[in-house]
């Protein structure tokens, strides 16, 4: 088994009068499917991996690193339509150097070749579609090169073909990255096919495989329904 790369050790936060967590689980290599129905704290535990929820509780470490960069796709991620892709990502990059680590213009077109969306780079994002918006946004998550991509909701609002291309995309960074990536989409889940960390009201309800999880419901084969099918009776059998 891969080594960790993040590791979350009895992670709180506090949401007004609710205390979400504790959580603690670990994230390798490959890609990890964050499952919850709304609300469960999803956005939450990836904003407070990410750095901009601050835990009132437990321990993040990046590499071993407390401070380390983490790349992030918010879920309302957005890019002004005016700019052009190379501009826009520029502008991120410098906004995210610092006198001890500049991001490079080179580090912007390595990102924009493994979104696929080098032959865009002079476009304006406003005469971009929507796949490749989002792709965008995966590539200012890459901008930092780092070992850990967190993507809330990349698949959502994306028709069949454009969410089966950002899918591939997300095996690709899987393949040298630890990625943790929300959806409700349980085809999603099932085309990942790695781990899943399901939470319902700020906690875990299921640590494992996907294959793990199908077989809770006494399933054999991972599918969209399988997982779906799981996932709901986890999450009933729990609230009766
Ligand atoms: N500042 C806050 N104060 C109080 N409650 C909050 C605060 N921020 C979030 N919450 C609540 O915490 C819960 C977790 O929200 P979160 O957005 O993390 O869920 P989610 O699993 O990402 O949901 P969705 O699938 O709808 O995106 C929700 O019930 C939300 O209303």
């Amino acid at each position: 088994m891969d080594k960790a790369i993040c590791a979350l050790c009895d992670v709180r936060v506090r949401l007004g009068g609710f205390e979400f967590g504790p959580i603690t689980h670990t994230l390798s290599r490959g890609v990890t499917s964050l499952l919850g129905a709304n609300g469960a704290g999803k956005t939450t535990l990836m904003q407070t991996i990410v750095g901009s929820r601050k835990p009132s509780g437990g321990s993040i470490s990046v590499g071993g690193d407390t401070k380390a960069t983490v790349g992030f796709l918010p879920q309302d991620f957005a890019a002004p339509g005016h700019v052009r892709v190379t501009d826009y990502l520029r502008f991120i990059a410098w906004a995210r150097s610092s006198r001890k680590s500049a991001i490079s213009a080179n580090r912007v077109a390595e990102a924009l070749e493994r979104v696929n969306l080098a032959d865009k780079a002079h476009e304006r994002i406003a005469h971009l579609s929507g796949g490749m918006v989002r792709r965008v946004g995966i590539a200012q998550a890459l901008l930092t090169n780092s070992d850990v991509v967190i993507l809330d909701e990349p698949t959502v609002g994306l028709d069949p073909i454009n969410r089966a291309e950002v899918r591939a995309l997300i095996h690709e960074i899987g393949a040298d990255s630890a990625v943790l990536v929300s959806t409700h989409l349980s085809e999603d889940i099932a085309d990942f096919n790695a781990g899943v960390l399901v939470l319902d009201e700020g906690r875990v309800l299921f640590d494992g495989t996907v294959a793990g999880l199908v077989a809770t419901s006494g399933a054999q084969a991972v599918s969209g329904p399988g997982v779906e099918h799981a996932f709901v009776e986890l999450v009933q059998g729990q609230r009766k």
